[in-house]
């Protein structure tokens, strides 16, 4: 098996596929660990959970960013980075070419009116002792825009474009559906007409029926305000219902990142591979057809993660290389030049991960954890 990462697209002019399009926001190298405390009184261990830990993506206006991968990955950290609701680590993140990691709270204020988020619980994320009038009315009084009659007229908009009854206005959130209660957080999101919405798994809590009509929803406000979402997911089959662009996100680092469909016609990353394979298909020859690829093990700890490429000790195809040298996401060989991945043996057309076996770099390296865990209990 032959490296593919000196082949790395030289005809592309930036193998980082980075483009002159409109980019509303930028991410660096950006990186959050949090500090966490281990081991008892005298042993006691400082070490850090890599939650995200040198992510790069750009964010371009007027599109859908699908940002997908297993629980814990680091998603909701990013996303909280790009809203600063975390003071990230190191790296940076651009908004229209301001870089709000280094704005100060004061500085940041007018650019929260810009940037919002649509939270994952919409049960957890409205207060149960307000009423909704006062709930999606919240942005116009922080940022003290309009008051009184005003306001209630501004609110009940709001209320009818997210397709809710605005003489529901007093009504406390007990008195919603889950879909109805996802519409009154959109609803304030929408509030000061933002340029870029973080929706963190909107849709993951409601019951599939339920679902379609908050993403259309949000398809429908998308179009008519030109809104730009990130829209994190754990499921791509609803991600590629809703973006223009997907990043397959793995321990703390982005994996791939290409246009959608090129995503799902030639992943080129044998994990967004094995993520694809477990993804439901209507067509009952489709799927007959499609084998499903079952990763070893579980996703290791972000306190320690493995050397070289991090997916290492879970891919089927795992070299040498890939034990010890971090893949660059970059542009493959023969990819589009928005088409990143970091995988230094990334998947060939028409390759069958399915029959794959672990190579001998993956065994070694799950059999020398094997070999500490044990080491460590005895
Ligand atoms: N405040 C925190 N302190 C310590 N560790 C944290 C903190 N927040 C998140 N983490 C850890 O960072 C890692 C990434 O978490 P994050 O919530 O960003 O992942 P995720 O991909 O969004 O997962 P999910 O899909 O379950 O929400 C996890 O290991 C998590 O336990």
């Amino acid at each position: 098996m032959s490296s593919d990462t000196s082949s790395s697209t030289p005809a592309h002019p930036d193998p980082r596929g980075r483009s002159d399009g409109d980019v509303l926001m930028e991410v660096e190298d950006l990186r959050k660990w949090f500090p966490v405390a281990s081991g008892g009184f005298l042993r006691r261990k400082h070490e850090h959970v890599q939650a995200v830990d040198g992510v790069s993506l750009q964010v371009r206006r007027g599109e859908t960013l699908g940002l997908v991968g297993e629980t814990g990955c680091g998603k909701s950290t990013l996303a909280r980075c790009m809203i600063r609701l975390h003071d990230a680590t190191s790296g940076r993140v651009t908004f229209e070419g301001q870089d709000i990691t280094a704005m100060s709270r004061r500085e940041l204020r007018p650019l929260r009116r810009e940037i919002q988020m649509i939270f994952q619980d919409p049960y957890g994320s409205l207060n149960p002792r307000r009423r909704i009038g006062s709930i999606i009315g919240d942005p116009f009084a922080i940022h003290g825009v309009s008051s009184g009659t005003e306001r209630k007229r501004k609110v009940q908009e709001l209320m009818e474009l997210v397709g809710l009854n605005p003489e529901h206005y007093n009504r406390f959130p007990a008195e919603f559906s889950g879909g109805q209660r996802q519409r009154i957080g959109v609803a304030r999101a929408l509030a000061m007409r933002p340029k870029l919405i973080i929706c963190d798994e909107p849709v993951s809590a409601l019951d599939v029926s339920i679902q379609a009509q908050i993403i259309n929803l949000l398809a429908d406000l998308q179009k008519e305000f030109n809104l730009t979402y990130v829209f994190i997911a754990h499921d791509l089959s609803v991600v590629r219902h809703v973006s223009d662009r997907v990043a397959v996100m793995y321990l703390g680092k982005v994996a791939e990142i290409a246009d959608v469909d090129d995503l799902h016609e030639r992943p080129r990353h044998p994990y967004t591979n094995a993520l694809l394979s477990a993804v439901p298909v209507a067509d009952p020859d489709v799927s007959d057809q499609r084998e499903r690829i079952i990763l070893r093990g579980d996703v290791p700890s972000p306190l320690n993660p493995p050397s070289g490429c991090r997916f290492h000790p879970r891919c089927p195809k795992a070299a040498d290389q890939c034990v010890v040298e971090e893949p660059l996401l970059i542009s493959r060989s023969g990819d589009a030049a928005t088409h990143l991945a970091a995988c230094h043996l990334p998947v060939q057309p028409g390759e069958n991960l399915a029959e794959a076996r672990p190579t001998l770099a993956a065994e070694y390296t799950e059999f020398a954890a094997q070999d500490l865990g044990n080491g460590e209990q005895s």
